[in-house]
């Protein structure tokens, strides 16, 4: 099977802080992708080149084996960044209008789409407010239906149940486990709760820019010969010191 994103050597540094370095990973088509480390391990920096937000000093990203940065290849993906994107002047509909209307879409199509991103992050019954008047939760929650809007194969999320409460988490995680299985969705999540992480099909541990160890969440407890995905963190870390 081909890797639906691929990279190569990436490496990147901002001013003189090597951010990334030579990161080699590969997600296959129809996983759940974890990529899980300590605030400041570069997570978002690796999303958003996978994206093509951002540009490797060297090495290639690759999605859907198109080379990354190709702006066709955005249809393709639905990305949900940290900090959410939003107009706090306009509806949450007005929102998800927007940007649905960025994606080549039917009316009708792009209707049936809102109306399910929408339901799914329990949004329905608040889509007439301004998002200015939306708790935090309530834009991290729209911020994921906007990712989902037109359909994407792939799904980015960067951290994407922060400030979600438990219900509604077990909710989401419950759609992505029936977007992985039902439509073969790639999804590539990033996190710093390990319980999310046990949830993922693979895992890759995020530390100083380096991944220190891939696999699924029982090999890398297997490896470590550790009872948690936790334990097998740390242990990894101070191997690698
Ligand atoms: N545009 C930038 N200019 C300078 N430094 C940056 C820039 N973007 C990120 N960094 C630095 O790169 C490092 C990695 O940041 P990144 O946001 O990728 O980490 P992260 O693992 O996603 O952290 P968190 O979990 O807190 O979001 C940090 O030291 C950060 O300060």
């Amino acid at each position: 099977m081909n890797a639906s994103i691929e990279l190569k050597n990436v490496s990147k540094s901002f001013g003189k802080k090597t951010v990334l370095q030579e990161i080699n990973l590969s997600i296959a088509e129809g996983q759940i992708y974890g990529l899980i480390g300590p605030s400041g391990s570069g997570k978002t920096t690796l999303v958003k080149m996978i994206v093509g937000i951002d540009a490797p000093d060297s090495g290639t990203v690759r999605v859907l084996d198109v080379k990354v940065p190709d702006l066709e290849l955005l249809n393709e993906i639905g990305y949900m960044a940290q900090s959410d994107a939003l107009y706090p002047e306009l509806t949450g509909k007005e929102n998800l209008d927007f940007f649905a209307s960025l994606y080549p879409m039917k009316k009708s199509h792009m209707k049936k789409r809102i109306a399910y991103a929408a339901d799914l992050v329990k949004l329905s019954g608040d889509l007439g407010k301004k998002v200015s008047a939306y708790s935090g939760g309530m834009k991290r929650r729209l911020s994921l239906a906007i990712a989902l809007v037109h359909d994407p194969k792939i799904l980015i999320l960067d951290e994407p149940t922060v400030g979600i409460d438990p219900e509604l988490r077990v909710a989401i995680w419950n759609e992505l486990f029936h977007l992985k299985s039902e439509q073969q969705k790639t999804i590539l999540i990033t996190t710093h709760v390990m319980d999310e992480a046990e949830k993922c099909d693979q895992v890759a541990m995020v530390r100083d820019g380096a991944i220190l160890a891939s696999g699924t969440p029982a090999e890398l407890k297997r490896h470590y010969g550790v009872n948690q995905l936790e334990e097998a963190f740390l242990k990894a870390g101070r191997e690698q010191r």
